[in-house]
């Protein structure tokens, strides 16, 4: 049995309905994170897994692929280049005018499979629904069209059977077993990281990661020990903010956050921390579990 594996990219205006659609794709338990920021970095948002494949959701169209067998938390720490997703996701919403030239151009240009979702078709007519899909097959041609309501899971499935017909054969990037102790570390991770890119401006996000060096469960709580690594004090203060408010704002979102995921207590500490020579990490990362 061949196994698929590739990335998705979620991508469409504000308001066009990219969440409740991947939440309605990817369900709740691993629809953890929204985030709002512009960043051509990636960000996982989700992962389905199934015996035969594992889908992975991404809302940039340039992302980052990981290597095959690199531990999943570990993929911040891969220099390769930003490649096209395997699949482009594009959601529109019906009610949208059409003023997405923009968009048209970024999309013709990618080397992925392209999937134009017409969202919110519970608030229109069936004649708008024929309009738009030929005002789409004539703009770009994509590989497939969908008109659906993510809202109502209203003709949701097409979706998904895009999904898998066009998912590349590949090994799975990350562990399936996503209840593991490492897993768990990579979504944590990704929670705090979500939360700078919210709150801090630029320059910031990009040049920070975020490493779980602790993450020990009892009965009732959870205890997770996070460091944030920055390569000057400048970046240092600023993520700490005036009497460590901003730390504290992170650190509090970033929980509530993780609370609901793990359905847990949970107690986080987060220690920001300067490394200049943070290229010749490879030491230090291990001593914390970490391996490249
Ligand atoms: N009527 C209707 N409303 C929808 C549908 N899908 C999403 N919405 C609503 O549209 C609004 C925006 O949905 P989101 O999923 O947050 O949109 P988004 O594209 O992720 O938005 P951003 O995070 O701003 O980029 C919400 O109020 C949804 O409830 C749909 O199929 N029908």
């Amino acid at each position: 049995m061949t196994h698929k594996a590739g990335f998705v990219s979620i991508i469409g205006k504000p308001n066009a309905g990219k969440s409740t659609l991947m939440n309605q794709l990817v369900g709740e338990r691993m629809a953890i994170i929204t985030p709002k920021a512009q960043t051509t970095r990636h960000r996982i948002l989700g992962i389905v897994n199934h015996d035969d494949y594992q889908i992975v959701f991404s809302d940039t169209p340039g992302i980052i692929k990981p290597n095959y067998k690199l531990q999943e938390n570990m993929m911040h720490f891969v220099d390769d280049a930003l490649v096209d997703a395997d699949i482009l996701v594009f959601v529109t919403d019906i009610n949208e005018k059409q003023d997405e030239e923009d968009v048209l151009e970024k999309l013709k240009k990618s080397t992925a499979k392209v999937l134009v979702v017409i969202n919110k078709i519970d608030e229109s007519k069936n004649e708008l629904i024929d309009e738009k899909i030929n005002y789409w097959k004539e703009k770009l041609n994509p590989e497939g069209i969908v008109g659906c309501s993510a809202l109502h899971a209203y003709n949701t499935e097409p979706i998904m059977s895009f999904i898998l017909e066009n998912l590349p054969e590949h090994p799975a990037y990350y562990e399936k077993d996503e209840l593991t102790d490492r897993s768990e570390r990579f979504f944590v991770s990704e929670m705090i990281r979500e939360k700078i890119f919210k709150f801090y401006k630029k320059e910031i996000p990009y040049s920070t990661e975020v490493l779980i060096t602790s993450f020990k469960e009892s009965k009732d709580i959870i205890k997770i020990s996070a460091e944030i690594v920055v390569e000057r004090d400048s970046q240092k203060n600023i993520l700490i903010g005036a009497a460590g408010s901003m730390l504290k704002k992170v650190g509090t979102y970033a929980r509530q956050d993780m609370e609901e995921f793990l359905k847990k207590k949970v107690f986080l500490e987060m220690f920001v921390k300067v490394i200049p020579d943070w290229r010749n990490r490879e030491n230090y990362l291990k001593s914390f579990g970490y391996s490249e």
